[in-house]
C-alpha cells in the first residue's frame, strides 16, 4: 500500500526538479542573452518586454538624463526595442551627422510620419507642428511671409514693449513690495501667452494682470500636452483602448482638449465677427489668424473652423511654452552663475550708456530699453543660447523613415522606423561641446565679444533645415527684452530647497515651477557698471 505513494512522491519530486531545471536553464539563457544584447545595444532587452523595463527606470527618474547616459555609452545612436505588442521600437540619435542628414540632406525621406501625427492628432490636429507635405508647406509659406513682414516685426516690438512695461514690470513690482515669493515660470508663461495671442490672433487674453487670474485654458493646455506625451511611452493599442473606454489619462486628455477647443473656437468666432465689421468699414487687422481666414483651400473654399482651430492651438504651443520655459531655465542657471548675471548687467549699462544725452539719473526704474539696444546685447544672446543648449525647450523630437536608408554613422534605417533625435542629450555631449560641456559658459558662443551662431545640427534647440523654427528671431528678441528688463531692476533668489526638475511634456516645463523671491537691484551696483562704461 505504501509503494504507490512513494512512487507518486518520487514522480512528483522528479517533475519538480525538471521544472526547476527548466526554469534555471531559462534564466541562464535570458541572462546570457541579455548580457550579449547589452553589448550591442547598451540596454537589456527582455523576452517579450524588450527594453521596456529600462525605459520604466528612466521614466521614474529623469528621462532626458537617462537618454543622455545611454547615448553617451553608445557613441550617439542606439536602437530601442519595445515589447512585442507595442509600437515603441525606434532609433535614438544625437549624432550631428545624422541630424544634418535627417533635417536637411534627406529631408523628404523623414517626415513627421503617420505614428507621430496619429499620436498627437487629438491635440494638434493638422496644424503646422503635426503636418507633412502640402498641408505643412501651405502653412509654412503663409506663416513665413507673415513672420518676415515689416508689419509683423512692428507688431511684435510694440506688443512686447506694452506687455513688459505695463504688465510684467508692474506685476513684479507689486509682488516685490508685498515680499511675496513668485513662481517665475508661471509669470513668464502668462507673458508669452498674452504675447503670442496678440501677434498670432490680435487678441489680448489678459493673463498677466496684477491679480494673476486663474486661466482655465492654460491649465487645460498643460494637462493636454502632458497626457499627449504619455501616449508616446504607452503601447498604441493600450492608449487607444483607454481612449475608447474613456479611462485614466485619456479621460483627462479628452476633458482638457475640450477646454482648449472652447478657447480656440471663441477666438475664431470673435475674429469672424470683427472681420465682418471690418468689411463694414471699421479698423483693419493683419494678424496670422486673419491672414489664414482670408485664404482659400484647394477647392476654393475658406478654411474650416476646425483647421483654423488647429492653426491657433499650434501657434500657442509654438509661441507660449517654448520661450517661457527657456527663460525659466535661464534664470535658474543665472542663480548658480552670479558672474554671468553681473556680466549681463554690465552689458546692459554699457549699451544704454551709448545713448546720446544719457544722464546718470536716467538709470533708474523708468529706463526703457530700445529695440536697437537689444540687438547689440551679444553677451545676453550668448547666455540665452547657452541656457537653451543645456535646457532646450523641445528636448526630443521625432521623424519617420519613408524609404530604406542608412545614417552617416552607419545605422541602417528600414522604411517605417521611427527616429527620435535627442536635443537635450546633444547639448550635453563631450564629443560635441568639449570637456566643459556641462558648464554654463556663455563665452563659448563669443569671438571678440560678438555672438557667433553654431551649426543647427549641433545646436538643434530651434530645429534645422526646411523646418527650422519660424519664430527664432522673434523668440530671441522677446527673451532678451524680458530678461534684460528684469535683470536691470531685480535680483532673483530661488527659494531654498525648491526642487527644480523637468516635467515630461512636449516642452520642457519645470515640474514645480520656479519659486523665487525678487529684490530691487542695488543702485550702487548699477552705478559701478555705469562708471566702468563711461570711463
Ligand atoms: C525659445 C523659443 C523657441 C524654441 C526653443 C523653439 C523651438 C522650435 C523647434 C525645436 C521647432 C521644431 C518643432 C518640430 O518640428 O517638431 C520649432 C518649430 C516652430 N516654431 Fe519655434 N521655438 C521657439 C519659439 C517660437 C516662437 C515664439 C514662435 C512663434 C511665435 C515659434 C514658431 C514656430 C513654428 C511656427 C514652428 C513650426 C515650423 C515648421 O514645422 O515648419 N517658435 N520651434
Amino acid at each position: 500500500m505504501t509503494k504507490p505513494r512513494t512512487l507518486n512522491l518520487s514522480l512528483f519530486l522528479l517533475q519538480d526538479v525538471q521544472i526547476l531545471e527548466i526554469l534555471i536553464a531559462l534564466l541562464v539563457f535570458i541572462l546570457i542573452h541579455s548580457l550579449r544584447q547589452r553589448k550591442h545595444h547598451g540596454l537589456v532587452p527582455w523576452p517579450l518586454l524588450g527594453m521596456l523595463p529600462s525605459l520604466v527606470t528612466g521614466l521614474r527618474t529623469n528621462i532626458y538624463e537617462w537618454i543622455t547616459e545611454v547615448l553617451n555609452r553608445q557613441n550617439g545612436t542606439f536602437r530601442f526595442k519595445g515589447p512585442w505588442f507595442s509600437s515603441l521600437n525606434c532609433i535614438v540619435t544625437s549624432d550631428p551627422r545624422n541630424l544634418e542628414h535627417l533635417l536637411k540632406t534627406k529631408f523628404p525621406l523623414f517626415p513627421k510620419g503617420y505614428y507621430f501625427r496619429n499620436t498627437v492628432k487629438d491635440l494638434l490636429g493638422d496644424g503646422i507642428f503635426n503636418a507633412d507635405d502640402d498641408t505643412w508647406q501651405k502653412q509654412r509659406k503663409t506663416a513665413s511671409i507673415e513672420f518676415h513682414s515689416t508689419k509683423f516685426r512692428q507688431l511684435t516690438t510694440e506688443s512686447l514693449f506694452e506687455l513688459v512695461h505695463y504688465r510684467l514690470l508692474p506685476v513684479l513690482e507689486s509682488l516685490v513690495k508685498k515680499s511675496i515669493a513668485i513662481d517665475l515660470q508661471d509669470i513668464l508663461l502668462r507673458l508669452t501667452f498674452d504675447n503670442v495671442c496678440m501677434i498670432a490672433f490680435g487678441v489680448d487674453p489678459g493673463c498677466l494682470r496684477l491679480d494673476l487670474p486663474e486661466i482655465p485654458f492654460a491649465k487645460a493646455f498643460e494637462d493636454a500636452t502632458e497626457a499627449t506625451v504619455f501616449r508616446f511611452v504607452t503601447p498604441t493599442c493600450v492608449w487607444k483602448a483607454m481612449r475608447l473606454l474613456n479611462l485614466g489619462v485619456e479621460r483627462k486628455l479628452k476633458k482638457s482638449i475640450k477646454a482648449v477647443d472652447e478657447f480656440a473656437e471663441n477666438v475664431i468666432r470673435t475674429r469672424k465677427k470683427e472681420l465682418r465689421l471690418e468689411c463694414e468699414g471699421t479698423r483693419q487687422r493683419s494678424d496670422l489668424l486673419t491672414v489664414f481666414m482670408r485664404l482659400k483651400d484647394e477647392n476654393g473654399r475658406p478654411y474650416s473652423d476646425k483647421f483654423l482651430r488647429d492653426i491657433c492651438v499650434n501657434f500657442i504651443l509654438a509661441g507660449r511654452d517654448t520661450s517661457s520655459v527657456a527663460l525659466s531655465w535661464f534664470f535658474w542657471l543665472l542663480q548658480q552663475n552670479p558672474q554671468v548675471e553681473e556680466n549681463i548687467l554690465a552689458e546692459i549699462c554699457r549699451v544704454v550708456s551709448q545713448r546720446k544725452d544719457i544722464k546718470r539719473e536716467d538709470f533708474d526704474n523708468s529706463l526703457r530699453l530700445r529695440p536697437e539696444e537689444i540687438k547689440q546685447m551679444d553677451y545676453l544672446h550668448a547666455a540665452l543660447s547657452e541656457a537653451l543648449r543645456l535646457y532646450p525647450s523641445v528636448p526630443v523630437d521625432h521623424k519617420e523613415v519613408v524609404q530604406d536608408d542608412t545614417f552617416p554613422d552607419g545605422t541602417a534605417l528600414k522604411k517605417g522606423t521611427k527616429v527620435i533625435y535627442a536635443i537635450y542629450a546633444m547639448g550635453r555631449m563631450e564629443s560635441i561641446w568639449g570637456k566643459d560641456c556641462m558648464q554654463f559658459r556663455p563665452e563659448r558662443w563669443l569671438r571678440d565679444g560678438r555672438f557667433i551662431s553654431e551649426s543647427a545640427y549641433k545646436f538643434t534647440a530651434f530645429n534645422g533645415g526646411p523646418r527650422l523654427c519660424l519664430g527664432k528671431d522673434f523668440a530671441y528678441y522677446q527673451m532678451k527684452y524680458a530678461a534684460a528688463s528684469i535683470i536691470f531692476r531685480y535680483r532673483l533668489k530661488v527659494v531654498e530647497k525648491h526642487p527644480v526638475v523637468p516635467k515630461l511634456a512636449l516642452t520642457m516645463y519645470m515640474k514645480h515651477g520656479l519659486k523665487a523671491n525678487l529684490y530691487h537691484r542695488d543702485v550702487a551696483q548699477i552705478q559701478k557698471h555705469l562708471e566702468d562704461s563711461l570711463k
